[in-house]
């Protein structure tokens, strides 16, 4: 009995990108006995070569059609933009019946981009594990990145409910509880919780380094303060983000257009001195973060950082 707990949910997964989130599926799908066969596929040379010295799979790819060959799942681990590019490579390589999915942090895109490249033999559920770290590579990730983590699955209309359930299934035994969404809710509820939070982290620490041609060292020197919080945000890999923000363009737009309308009333409150106000904001938004932490939702920082720092950025 015991034994059925633990047998492997697929005989081949194929893995096409190795970076935080690529890398850390390939350790969980190791350490859990997930799959009998991990595949590792990615576009660099360089960074195959690290997997490989990493020994994050059991055969390793340049070319995405090649790694996905026989597989029974596909999980492709790409920066959101190049998700078109990977399923047009794969698509005629893919085995009948084979689950394809994603991790990407959007999904209406990557779905337009994907699906079409797609043959119908295949079962397409798109997912995105909300989990990560500002770090990228395959040396930051580590496998217990998803546990007690959401993972959303957005499957297409009349998608099979055996691939959703077998999904549901993997991503739970990497230590995630899933749910299933519509990509468009999906994509606006993403745009608030953590598009935003980045892309006011990216402004904020830029606009401190602008600022730091007139203080000097300053903003290195003092922040310990809350500045701090955002650097970490504002040290996420590039490419990523990007890619976020020109692939949920509408959501993140209508949510900035909000934020913006909040701000300005923020910045007349504090001119005109309105203490109430400034007051009653702040109550409401610091029983925000006790729901939070009631819910357990709160990532442990501290814990995060210590186990990052060992597995620095490398890609
Ligand atoms: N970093 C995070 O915290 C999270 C990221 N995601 C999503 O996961 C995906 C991957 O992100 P990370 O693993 O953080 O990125 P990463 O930068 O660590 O790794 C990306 C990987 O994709 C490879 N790659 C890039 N273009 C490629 C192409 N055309 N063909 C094949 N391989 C290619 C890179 O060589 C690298 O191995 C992104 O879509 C991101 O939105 C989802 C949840 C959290
Ligand atoms: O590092 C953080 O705080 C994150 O917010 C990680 C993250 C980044 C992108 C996602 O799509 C999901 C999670």
């Amino acid at each position: 009995m015991a034994e059925a707990m633990t047998a492997p949910l697929f005989e081949k997964v194929a893995l096409i990108g190795i970076g935080l989130i690529g890398s850390s599926l390939a350790r969980v799908i190791r350490r859990e006995n997930l799959a009998n066969e991990i595949i590792v596929s990615t576009r660099s040379a360089e960074t195959l070569k690290r997997a490989e010295a990493l020994d994050l799979g059991d055969a390793y790819f340049q070319d995405a059609a090649q790694a996905v060959e026989g597989a029974d799942l596909v999980v492709v681990s790409v920066p959101v933009g190049a998700s078109g590019t990977v399923a047009k490579a794969i698509a005629g390589s893919l085995k009948p019946g084979a689950i394809v999915t994603d991790v990407g942090s959007t999904k209406g895109s990557v779905i337009s981009q994907m699906q079409p490249e797609l043959p119908d033999h295949v079962h397409f559920i798109p997912g995105h594990p909300i989990a990560g770290t500002e770090h990228s590579g395959p040396d930051a990730g580590f496998a217990e990145l998803f546990e007690g983590r959401w993972c959303i699955l957005t499957p297409p209309t009349g998608a099979s409910q055996e691939a959703v359930s077998s999904l549901t299934r993997f991503w739970e035994r990497c230590g995630s509880t899933v749910e299933v969404m519509d990509p468009e809710h999906h994509d606006m509820v993403l745009a608030i919780v953590s598009h935003l939070p980045h892309i006011i982290a990216y402004n904020i620490v830029g606009t401190a380094d602008d600022l730091e041609a007139v203080t000097k060292s300053e903003v290195i020197k003092y922040s310990a303060s809350g500045f701090r919080d955002f650097t970490r945000l504002a040290a996420s890999d590039p490419t990523m983000w990007r890619d976020v923000c020109l692939h949920n363009r509408d959501a993140i737009l209508e949510m900035l257009a909000r934020f913006s309308e909040d701000l300005s009333a923020l910045q007349r409150a504090i001119r005109w001195g309105d203490g109430d106000k400034l007051f009653e904001l702040f109550t409401r938004t610091r029983a925000v973060r006790r729901s939070i932490i009631e819910a357990g939702q709160d990532i442990d920082v501290p814990d995060f950082g210590r186990h990052v720092v060992a597995h620095p950025k490398k890609d």
